[in-house]
């Protein structure tokens, strides 16, 4: 089967300038968020996998209709992931099997997900991916507004070479096994600009030069154990901060922190919100693992499935997910409060030695 060119099905599919307009946009607001220029909490979230555009796009349409009311304290941006990295063997994504049917059709996959991009980018509503098969993001990398280098692959020196190629801001997760070191050393790497190779319009590859990436994070997503604790989480950002990393931190409630149940993730949650209430600054932003039907099916092939329902990682459902980010909303609302009387208390400290010493 031939593959499409990417400059091709870019000119087939192209973005509209409202969208450039608005994933540029989202990147800045992301951008201000990691460097606390922007106190609001960024989250990712939506299903495991895209397996089916129409259960995605009313999922999308959900999500954008409640984005609004969040505005004020959390930054939305949906999980369109098309690339799953197994541990062993599975289905690998939309991309590389969009019939679920092992017919391997890549290339209607990349059409079809591209359009699904271009659809939920019309409904105001931001994308984010996991950035696997070097080789994808060439046709869908325009669309997506925040990038993800998973645990599997946070250590490749390849996938950190695409990171410090790509506009949008990348986390890296911690290693499968817990490791957090591999994510703070892919930050620095990905800071760098790097010689990578690229397709040329006209045919044939050219070599290029990346212009790095300032706008990376670190998730902690757990891994033998969960890595979600306020020990853990202030252990990383010390950690970052003695590199001189960038210190925001994004904590991913599913995987390793949810030790794959996904009815955990309300539990990681509330433990996040209780951290963010109690002023904590580093937690710059969260992910979940959400659909509109909890749980996870068996994959069976289209056709067979369970409307609305992840066919790899559990979900939480569309009412749990409404009321974790009410949840989140309050908890940016409580850190406000705690940092204004943290600042409060130090000018009143301030302002009684200004006294002593002039009296
Ligand atoms: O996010 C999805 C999965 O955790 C990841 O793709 C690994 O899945 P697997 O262990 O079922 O292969
Ligand atoms: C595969 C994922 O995560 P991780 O790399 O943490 O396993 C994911 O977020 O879909």
């Amino acid at each position: 089967m031939d593959i499409p060119d990417c400059h091709q099905l870019v000119a087939d599919l192209p973005r509209p300038a409202a969208t450039a307009g608005h994933i540029q946009e989202t990147q800045g607001a992301i951008a201000d968020i990691l460097s606390a220029k922007d106190d609001r909490l960024l989250v990712i979230l939506g299903p495991c996998s895209i397996h089916d555009p129409h259960a995605s796009l009313e999922y999308a349409a959900q999500l954008a209709a409640v984005s609004r009311r969040y505005d004020k304290e959390l930054l939305l941006v949906m999980r369109t992931y098309f690339e799953k990295p197994r541990t062993t063997v599975g289905w690998k994504g939309f991309i590389n099997d969009p019939g679920l049917d092992e017919g391997f059709n890549i290339a209607a996959g990349l059409v079809k997900a591209r359009q699904l991009l271009l659809d939920i980018n019309a409904m105001g509503l931001a994308t984010a991916t996991e950035f696997l098969c070097p080789a994808n993001a060439l046709y869908i990398a325009d669309l997506i507004s925040w990038g993800a280098i998973g645990a599997r692959t946070t250590e490749s020196q390849i996938h950190r070479e695409l990171a410090s190629a790509l506009h949008c801001p990348i986390g890296f997760k911690n290693s499968t096994d817990g490791n957090i070191q591999i994510a703070m050393d892919a930050i620095q790497s990905v800071q760098a600009s790097h010689v990578i190779y690229a397709p040329k319009a006209a045919g044939g590859l050219q070599a290029v030069k990346t212009a790095g990436n300032p706008n990376c994070h670190i998730i902690l997503r757990g891994g033998r154990q969960p890595n979600y604790a306020a020990k853990d989480v202030d252990a990383a950002h010390e950690s970052l901060l003695n590199r001189a990393l960038p210190a925001k931190i994004m904590v991913d409630c599913s995987h390793g922190n949810s030790q794959k149940q996904h009815l955990n993730q309300l539990i990681v949650g509330q433990s996040l919100c209780r951290q963010i209430g109690e002023g904590k600054r580093h937690i710059a932003a969260v992910m979940l693992e959400s659909f509109l039907k909890a749980g996870k099916q068996a994959h069976k092939g289209e056709g067979q499935l369970v409307y609305g329902q992840s066919i790899t990682d559990g979900c939480i459902d569309w009412q749990d997910t409404v009321g974790l980010l009410d949840d989140f909303a309050r908890a940016v609302n409580q850190r406000r409060q705690a940092l204004e009387c943290q600042q409060q208390a130090a000018m009143s400290l301030y302002a009684r030695s200004q006294v002593k010493v002039y009296a």
